[in-house]
């Protein structure tokens, strides 16, 4: 089976690419799953594109093969666009999901139910060796739910009501999220990549 390495550490993550991967008959591999113990790579960028570019550029260098990384965050457009770049650490380094939702939900007490629209966005970036990187985006709208509800995903998926769902990402099954979800949308625009693997 063909193979693919996707320089993530965040197992929620990892599970969605591998459901993905496996429709297209690939294996998805993440940094999770190899015995080289590799560091994490410092998020330093200013942007979704800067911060996947890292993560795929570098591990694509380090072990010479092709590397897709994913960026992703939660925008709310009540709190100008945060926690963004930094949804994995908005409540600190520790990178409790618990901790995050508490303060996005804690920083939105005051507003309305009408006023607490947001979106997921997931970068994509697909580094070779030797070659440009390419990028692909894609997102998912939604609202910010009062309290959270739903044990399945990760992250803010129990606080974020997809539009047109009445229940939160974390209380659809998984292949229901992966029909919809930020991530979704963005591999749906790797077809051409996914069968150049494929060969
Ligand atoms: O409810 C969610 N459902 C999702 O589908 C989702 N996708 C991203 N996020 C949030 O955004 C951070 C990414 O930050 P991020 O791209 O730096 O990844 P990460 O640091 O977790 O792992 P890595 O891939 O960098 O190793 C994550 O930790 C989450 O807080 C999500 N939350
Ligand atoms: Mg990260």
């Amino acid at each position: 089976m063909k193979q693919i390495l996707i320089a993530t550490k965040n197992p929620g993550k990892a599970k969605e690419f591998k459901a993905f991967f496996s429709d297209y008959g690939i294996n998805a591999v993440s940094l999770l799953d190899i015995p080289e113990d590799i560091k994490d790579i410092e998020e330093t960028g200013a942007t979704f594109e800067e911060n996947a570019a890292l993560k795929a550029e570098q591990i694509a260098q380090m072990m010479q093969i092709p590397v897709l990384a994913d960026d992703s965050g939660l925008e709310i457009d009540a709190l100008n666009g945060r926690p963004g770049i930094f949804s994995a650490r908005y409540a600190g380094e520790a990178k409790s999901d618990e901790a995050n939702v508490e303060k996005v939900l804690s920083e939105l007490k005051e507003v309305s139910k009408d006023k607490r629209t947001a979106r997921f966005v997931c970068v994509l970036a697909i580094a070779k060796p030797q070659e440009e990187t390419i990028f692909r985006a894609g997102y998912c709208e939604g609202k910010i739910a009062l309290s959270p509800i739903g044990e399945n995903g990760f992250g803010y998926d129990p606080i974020f009501v997809p539009n047109g769902h009445s229940q939160t990402m974390a209380q659809l099954q998984p292949n229901e999220k992966n029909k919809i979800s930020h991530r979704k949308n963005a591999i749906d625009q790797l077809e051409e990549w996914v069968k150049d693997i494929r060969k």
